[in-house]
């Protein structure tokens, strides 16, 4: 006889469970034993939680293989093809299962088994027992060895005997983070005239059984409102075969009102791009286009044409757009074009409603899913299109294990299921025209606005002249007039500043030094809480007094140095005090839903002036914002980062292109003192071409992406010398093997900031054309080096197609 054997792979972070462990499935349980169910099994003296990953069967089994504990689903929560993603999640990015397995199933669908004491069933307990308060505490809570522990020695003592004399016993528990919402539905069982004539005989006996068949027979299906019809009323009905009850899962993500909003009539370009993607949709096989449409050129729109020709074949489609963009206007204005049709998966949602948009979509209720990065795991069966909005930003890179990147993995999903995958943006990444250079990708074209007005003309401002002329404030003459006529005639202005706090650090005037984290190498910021000044931490979160004594030499010289954008706020407040001014950076939107109730105060009018960081970059759409101002260009040009050049040329166009998106015509400001830059003079000019030449140039010349790929090795330890060995450690592995000829490397080195709270952080580059080349040599070395590392109390991570250094 066959057993039924099943590879579990366990659903916690380690090492050493980075495998898929055998287990027996009784046969009781066979009937839901499908790859992509969880399950609980026994784990060295503990239970853990786990997914079947494959279901084998064989003639003989070890007697060491232990069976599995309890299933706890009966339709899996991972379909195959997500399965075989996490594999592929392992091997592109050096991740370990249980680390794919975590970045594609949501927290919600955890399940954690322990065990719990209860009466063992079928005993006779003495009377005695019975009455004591210990008997009465297992049998009201149930407690597990945890809860048990923690009781007075003779209660202690007293269970034990019990379990011994078997009136306990233990049993396993399994329990869900969160469990499926189920709502009881009511259905007729028979034709509307037999309902009708049911009705009519009730009337006066049961006018309630009487007004729910009449209302079944129009609607044929109704929820169960408890309120309304008790039990009292349905249950006969149960009982006469008129109407069935059932009980179903549903979501707990609630939709904001519907708002119908009919499709507007394409402009030129638009219907353009429409048809191309449709026909891109249509041919048969896996495609990828780069739609590149200027700042308020309708690209919405075209995303929305896209996926209405997808959905209408029968296929699913995925858009993943920035975690800001997804505003509650913004998936409004897709629940009014599709209703239910849509499923969210983003952040902001609570676990339940995480989970219930999860099974919808597997269930195939929800052809259409919108959200941020991790959506691109959606549990679609039958992909047809996915679409990366926003394609050029740097968060659809995960920055913790597995260091997944959404593009690749949307490409990959197209590629297993025949789909199309667009990546849209007003500055397309290096990497995406690289795509089509190389005749991967079609290039999709929206050169004008959809308002038929042009692109806001942009200004720099050369701040040395300011300075010249005695202007010592954050605003030129330029930008102070542009701010007061723009609120003057009752329109808004953003104001960009990609830094936070009231300033970036201090000088001490008399001796040259500033104030440190004593925890990390880094300077503190400066930020004005309520009344004083205070100097805090960002990599550590560290925070003190700030006063103007330096504590190196002891004078009151130290002064704030660098702008933030705490300081702009306080700069309006002196020189206009009636503006109405809203903040939008990682302070202010720290609360849950607080950065929504910004863009939506902003976009109802109930602010004049928008200040924020990188953050209000991101495809925004503010009517009634006729100014931008960028207060400092330069702060992101110097960032030690070989991709700062091209971040500063999306940022300038995304903030530029924030202006003058409808009726009014847009202005933007940008404050410098390098106006000759190319990235500053390109992104003035709206001259993609020209900055995109200049900086692929630059690139091809120093073998940077897109025309090389790096990985980024970083081990941290408290011990300098330790996150020094361990990165020397890692450099020499992949000298000795076979990968070296393969690439090259950039030796260990302190990384970008040398310690970040108390601990030391070491890094070591690799430069590499193809991945297939070298990641095995790679993955192997990086083990050696983690377990070892994992061992003396430290960390190590692997950032494979890193998208910065340090
Ligand atoms: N065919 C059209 N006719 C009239 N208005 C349109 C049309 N298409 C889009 N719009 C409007 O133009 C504005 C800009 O559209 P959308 O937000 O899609 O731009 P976008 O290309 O995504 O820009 P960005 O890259 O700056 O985010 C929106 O207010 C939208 O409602
Ligand atoms: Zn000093
Ligand atoms: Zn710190």
């Amino acid at each position: 006889m066959s057993h039924f054997l099943v590879e579990v792979v366990i659903d916690a972070p380690g090492l050493f469970l980075d495998k898929r462990f055998d287990y027996l499935l009784p046969r009781a349980l066979a009937s839901n034993a499908k790859p992509g169910v969880r399950v609980v099994v026994p784990f060295r003296s503990a239970w853990k939680a786990g997914v079947i990953w494959r279901v084998r069967s064989e003639a003989d089994v070890s007697s060491r293989v232990r069976p599995v504990a309890s299933v706890v689903d009966v339709e899996p929560v991972l379909t195959e093809e997500q399965l075989r993603l996490a594999e592929w999640l392992c091997e592109r990015y050096a991740a370990t299962l249980p680390e794919a397995l975590s970045a594609i199933l949501p927290g919600a669908f955890r399940v954690t088994g322990g065990l719990q004491l209860q009466p063992a069933r079928g005993v006779d307990v003495p009377d005695d027992v019975r009455a004591s308060s210990t008997w009465q505490f297992v049998l009201q809570k149930k407690p597990d060895d945890r809860a048990v522990a923690k009781l007075d020695s003779n209660a202690k003592a007293q269970i034990e005997a019990w379990v011994e004399l078997g009136y306990l016993e233990r049993v396993l528990h399994v329990s869900e983070q969160v469990q499926a919402r189920l709502q009881s539905f009511l259905s007729a069982t028979k034709a509307p005239a037999e309902l009708l004539q049911a009705a009519a005989a009730r009337e006066t006996r049961a006018p309630r059984q009487a007004a729910l068949l009449r209302q079944l027979a129009v609607s044929g299906e109704l929820t169960w409102a408890r309120k309304e019809y008790p039990r009292t009323t349905v249950q006969p009905l149960v009982e006469a075969g008129l109407v069935r009850v059932d009980e179903r899962p549903v979501s707990r993500f609630i939709w904001p009102d519907r708002e119908e909003r009919p499709a507007p009539a394409l402009t030129v370009h638009q219907a353009r791009a429409t048809a191309r993607l449709a026909q891109l949709i249509q041919a048969p096989g896996a495609h990828m286009a780069v739609v590149h449409g200027v700042t308020g050129s309708g690209k919405t729109e075209v995303y929305m044409r896209a996926i209405d020709e997808v959905v209408r074949q029968g296929r699913q489609a995925v858009l993943l757009v920035p975690e800001i963009a997804l505003t509650p206007q913004m998936v409004g204005r897709f629940y009014s074009r599709f209703g239910d049709r849509i499923a969210v998966l983003h952040s902001a949602l609570a676990q339940g409603e995480r989970r219930d948009e999860w099974a919808r979509i597997l269930r195939g209720d929800a052809s259409i899913v919108i959200g941020a990065r991790s959506a691109v795991f959606a549990p679609v069966r039958n992909l047809g299109l996915v679409i990366v909005d926003e394609e050029h930003e740097p968060s659809y890179k995960q920055e913790d294990a597995p260091h997944y990147d959404a593009r690749e993995i949307a490409v990959r999903r197209a590629e297993t299921a025949g789909a199309l995958v667009v990546f849209g943006s007003a500055t397309p990444s290096l990497w995406a025209i690289r795509q089509v250079e190389d005749g991967r990708a079609t290039l999709v074209s929206l050169p004008q606005r959809a308002n038929g007005k042009p692109l806001p003309k942009v200004e720099i401002v050369d701040m040395r002249e300011e300075l010249r002329t005695g202007n010592k404030s954050l605003f030129s003459e330029r930008l102070q007039q542009e701010l007061e006529a723009t609120v003057r005639s009752g329109l808004q202005a953003i104001l960009f500043l990609n830094r936070r706090g009231y300033a970036s650090s201090t000088l001490c005037r008399a001796c040259g030094e500033g104030v440190q984290c004593p925890h990390c190498d880094i300077h503190l910021t400066v930020h004005r809480a309520d009344g004083g000044m205070r100097l805090v931490c960002h990599y550590c979160g560290y925070e003190q007094s700030y006063s103007d004594c330096c504590p190196a030499c002891g004078e009151r010289a130290l002064r704030a140095f660098g702008i933030g954008t705490e300081q702009i706020e306080s700069a309006i407040a002196t020189l206009w005090p009636d503006f109405r001014v809203l903040r939008m950076d990682v302070d202010t939107t720290r609360k849950k839903g607080a950065m929504q109730q910004i863009v939506a105060d902003f976009e109802a009018g109930r602010a004049d002036v928008l200040i924020g960081t990188q953050m209000i970059a991101k495809g925004l759409d503010f009517p009634r914002v006729r100014l931008v101002g960028v207060v400092a260009a330069d702060t992101m040009l110097t960032l030690p980062d070989y991709r700062a050049h091209e971040r500063t040329f999306q940022l300038l166009t995304q903030v530029a292109g924030r202006a003058g998106r409808a009726d009014t015509d847009g202005v933007t400001l940008i404050q410098t003192y390098r106006p000759e830059h190319f990235a500053i003079q390109a992104a003035a000019a709206h001259d993609f071409v020209t900055f995109y030449r200049e900086e692929r140039n630059q690139r091809a010349f120093f073998t940077y992406p897109p025309f090389c790929e790096l990985a980024v090795f970083l081990a941290s330890h408290p011990a300098e010398h330790v996150a020094r060995g361990a990165a020397m450690r890692f450099e020499r592995e992949l000298r000795r093997s076979g990968a070296i000829d393969y690439m090259t490397l950039l030796p260990a080195s302190p990384s970008g900031i040398r310690r970040i709270d108390n601990l030391y952080r070491y890094q070591v580059v690799l430069k590499y054309g193809r991945w297939e080349d070298v990641g095995q040599d790679v993955t192997q070395s990086y083990r050696v080096v983690k377990e070892r590392m994992n061992r003396l109390g430290g960390s190590c991570r692997l950032d494979v197609n890193a998208q910065r250094i340090g």
